[in-house]
């Protein structure tokens, strides 16, 4: 534990890294995957399942909560941390991307977003200190910068304005978060899938002498090599010694490939939202659980697990739940995802330690190849 956020870069595995964070919360092994917390809840799941799975942070999101209960209600109930229960680090995304996607945005401009709330209709405005703030009164360990991400494709020229902005407002927010020893506050690289703007967005971040680094603006529409394109561009740029963190990426083949090209963090709604819609991630590969071949089939998702739900429960009830729309099944699945995203995780991180990383990437996809048995 220490008093502070320190990175450590354990060893590389040709592009791969092992790595870990050290915060006052604890300590953060990477690569990692963080489970999405989005309104103070990992959906379908208690937190202490969500930690016995192997997570060593979750996401909370700046946009819901500032909305319900509002960041002012949690920082009189004693923050996030207090609130949900979870004493491990979080962290927050800052809300433009939620802004973006999910409310009636109102204007955006140099000072910031404004918007209508999508709970109940009221009118908002965030500007890059207002997010800072909102994430303070959270409690949040790792925060992000306000930016502007555009979905793709897009306009390069609006592609490079919304860059130049989103520069603008990380140097805003660097301000305001000024120096929190325990804390992070990370920027993002925005640029889309223009070379010559990402590599001006994270040379621009990395002057800032930030704690990690997001790679925003991708998973956002473009197909997966035109994404993979894009972090062998940016990467090369950031600092070796700091975390890079792949945002809203992504399927288990995504991160392999992110992991092999440098990435050490990662966050997806995937293991949970699939899993409520009955698609179960394996080692053999993807199973849609809702396929009348499951009806009667009384093994296990993966009787190698040691997740009671991947373990411990037939094909032919899970089929049967989620056939009928019960809450259980979402919940079982959910547990089992979240529980193979961490197994996932967790060979990764062996493999780069002995120097197999490729190899391992290789019999992975290999045997997701082979299919379900
Ligand atoms: C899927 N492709 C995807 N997701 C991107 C998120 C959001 C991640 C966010 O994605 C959900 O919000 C919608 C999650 O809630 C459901 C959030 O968890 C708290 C998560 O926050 C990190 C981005 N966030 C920012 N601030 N900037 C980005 O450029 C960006 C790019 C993304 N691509």
């Amino acid at each position: 534990m220490t008093d502070n956020f320190q990175f450590t870069l354990k060893k590389t595995d040709a592009g791969a890294r092992l790595g870990q964070i050290s915060m006052p919360r604890g300590e953060i092994r990477t690569p990692a995957f963080m489970p999405v917390g989005t309104v103070g809840t990992v959906k379908a799941m208690y937190l202490d399942q969500v930690r016995e799975t192997g997570a060593d942070i979750i996401l909370g999101n700046t946009y819901h909560l500032m909305l319900r209960p509002t960041a002012e209600r949690v920082a009189r109930l004693g923050g996030l941390h207090k609130l949900i229960r979870w004493e491990h680090p979080i962290l927050t995304d800052s809300g433009g991307f939620q802004v973006m996607s999910l409310s009636g945005l109102r204007k955006l401009d140099e000072q910031g977003v404004t918007f209508k709330s999508h709970v109940d209709g009221s009118l908002h405005h965030m500007s890059p200190e207002r997010s800072i703030e909102i994430q303070g009164l959270l409690g949040s360990d790792i925060q992000m910068q306000l930016d502007e991400c555009v979905a793709l494709p897009a306009e390069p020229k609006e592609i490079e304005r919304a860059m130049e902005m989103s520069l603008r407002w990380a140097e805003r927010c660097r301000v305001a978060f000024g120096e929190q020893p325990g804390k992070a506050m990370f920027g993002i690289v925005q640029g889309g899938d223009i070379p010559a703007l990402r590599i001006r967005s994270a040379e621009a971040l990395a002057q800032l002498d930030l704690k990690g680094y997001a790679i925003g603006g991708l998973a956002v529409g473009e197909p997966q090599d035109v994404m993979l394109q894009m972090l062998e561009t940016t990467l090369p740029v950031l600092p070796l010694e700091k975390p890079r963190y792949l945002m809203g990426v992504g399927t288990p083949d995504d991160i392999l490939k992110s992991v092999a090209r440098g990435i050490d963090m990662f966050d997806c709604v995937m293991p949970t939202r699939s899993g409520r819609h009955g698609l179960a991630f394996t080692r053999r590969g993807k199973v849609n659980i809702r396929n009348a071949r499951h009806a009667e089939d009384m093994r296990p998702l993966d009787e190698q697990s040691n997740c009671p739900a991947s373990r411990d429960y037939s094909r032919a009830y899970l089929h049967h739940l989620v056939r009928s729309n019960e809450a259980l099944g979402g919940m079982l699945l959910s547990w089992h995802n979240l529980a193979y995203y961490q197994e996932l995780m967790q060979g990764i991180r062996k493999a780069i330690a002995e120097g197999r990383f490729a190899d391992f990437m290789a019999e992975t996809q290999e045997q997701w190849a082979r299919g379900d048995l």
